[in-house]
């Protein structure tokens, strides 16, 4: 390709960062920024040592405690049973080696996800890998961005590059005029409700169109979060003024001349006219309602007013015994409504919705109201960061007078992997990114939702359209 063609952001990032040709469709690739967690980094750490190999670029590592750790105030390494071992491990592979930790005491320790865009870690143009699937999040600032296995965040960590393929392209365009109360979460919902969790395999995407350009970048990290369960590979918003005005000031973003210099470079970072994807989608969000998943895969979504699929309407065979499956799982009667529906938990939090626009947007509904007897609700600032700015509101206030516990930062009831656990059967409403069997917890039944109908779930007891209770708010 010659310099005058057009191209994706895709390529231009790429190609700025292609250091050698592998052959058979390989290519090394530098990365900018490596981050790491306390769950998916220890074992590359002692092959590292193993090999008597070194960190090559400490000065670009960054690693938090988010996976493992407990989210009790007063939490200590030991709280959960079997954590403290990667918590420690963590500590002792970074200073050792120079790199910066966000420790389990750190005030901006954090899920992984929300303290690389918000610490300015993850920059426009940048290459950025992590030991984690959800790693394609901090694309929304133009970043390119993806997860990896344990053996290749060794590979990284010892010569700062990563070996890929180049995947075919994809541009995703939402259009059409967003309606009120309906978030991020439910657009990306939607997508995938729509094209299914196979709809990018193998591409990356650039998020695109007027619905994409207008959301704040806390939208855009919702929005690529869950580009992962579309089976993409990197998901990619073009950085933007609204993206300068984010990082600008950010602890690790560039400051002075730097700064000038990169807001000049990113201007350059988008998509030229006339460029072509391997694939194209458009998506009018135009009466779009809020969205939850009702089965076992993000893709089992359908609107807050719809019913629960019924089996016997299904004519493929496998689909129908797949349905009867996810709905047995999940307890629910065919054809039931779905907004009604009982629940005990809700869980708002996780890399996909627990930064501050999420919780204002949770506690919008909670304000005034109170749990309803029977849910146990509770919610998990992404940081330290985001629960600071949440105390100088007083949303921590709103949340614990409406009954929901005040967690500490962390990946917590999202996948199951520390104390905090949905109990077999029961139901609940997560702002997470997975509802597949047993992510919560052994026979948890997840259904996927953004931060205001989780909210509107735990002061009704039900599956509820938050719009009903926004409507109070208005009036
Ligand atoms: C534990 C970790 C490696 C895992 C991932 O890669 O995604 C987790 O973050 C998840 O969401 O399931
Ligand atoms: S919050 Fe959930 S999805 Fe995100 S990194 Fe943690 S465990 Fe994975």
């Amino acid at each position: 390709m010659t310099a005058s063609e057009p191209q994706t952001i895709i390529d231009k990032v790429w190609n700025a960062h292609a250091v050698a040709d592998l052959g058979n469709g390989r290519t090394l690739i530098h990365v900018d920024r490596h981050v790491l967690h306390d769950v998916s980094s220890p074992q590359a750490f002692s092959g590292l040592k193993a090999a008597g190999r070194k960190v090559r670029n400490p000065e670009l590592t960054f690693a938090t405690a988010d996976h493992i750790v407990s989210t009790d105030p007063g939490r200590t390494d030991a709280t959960v049973p079997g954590g403290e071992e990667m918590i420690v491990a963590l500590r002792r592979n970074t200073a050792a080696s120079g790199i910066r930790n966000f420790d389990i005491d750190d005030p901006q320790q954090g899920i992984v996800h929300v303290i690389a865009p918000e610490l300015g870690i993850a920059l426009p143009g940048a290459t950025l890998t992590c030991g984690d699937s959800h790693t394609s999040t901090v694309g929304a600032l133009g970043a390119m961005a993806w997860g990896i296995g344990t053996s290749e965040v060794e590979h990284i960590l010892a010569t700062q590059t990563a070996i890929l393929r180049r995947p075919r392209t994809m541009r995703i365009r939402f259009t059409g005029t967003r309606p009120e109360g309906v978030s991020a979460k439910d657009i990306v919902l939607h997508l995938i409700a729509t094209i299914g969790t196979a709809g990018a395999t193998g591409h990356a995407v650039e998020y695109a169109g007027p619905v994409v350009e207008a959301m704040s970048i806390e939208e855009r990290l919702t929005l690529c979060n869950m580009t992962v369960e579309l089976g993409g590979r990197f998901g990619m918003v073009a950085p933007d003024e609204t993206t300068f005005a984010y990082l600008k000031g950010k602890p690790y973003a560039p400051t002075g001349a730097m700064w000038d210099a990169a807001v000049a470079a990113w201007r350059e970072l988008r998509t030229d006219e006339g460029a072509t994807f391997d694939r194209e989608v458009e998506i009018d969000v135009s009466g779009l309602v809020p969205q939850v998943s009702w089965g076992t895969s993000p893709q089992d979504t359908a609107g807050i007013d719809a019913r629960v699929p019924d089996p016997a309407a299904e004519s493929d065979p496998k689909r129908r015994a797949g349905l009867e499956r996810a709905l047995a799982y999940m307890g629910l009667e065919p054809g039931a409504p779905i907004a009604g529906v009982e629940v005990q938990r809700v869980f708002i939090g996780s890399c996909t919705n627990s930064r501050i626009e999420d919780l204002r947007a949770a506690a919008a509904i909670a304000r005034g109201r109170k749990v309803a007897p029977g849910v146990q609700a509770m919610v998990v600032p992404g940081s330290g960061t985001v629960a600071a700015a949440a105390k100088a509101e007083g949303l921590d206030r709103v949340f614990m007078e409406a009954g929901f516990a005040w967690r500490e930062p962390g990946c917590s009831m999202c996948a199951g992997i520390n104390a905090d656990k949905v109990g077999p059967g029961e139901r609940c409403v997560a702002t997470s990114n997975r509802n597949f069997e047993g992510r919560q917890g052994p026979g948890a039944r997840t259904h996927l939702a953004s931060p205001a109908t989780a909210a509107a779930a735990a002061v009704t007891g039900r599956i509820t359209d938050p719009r009903t209770l926004m409507a109070r708010e208005a009036a």
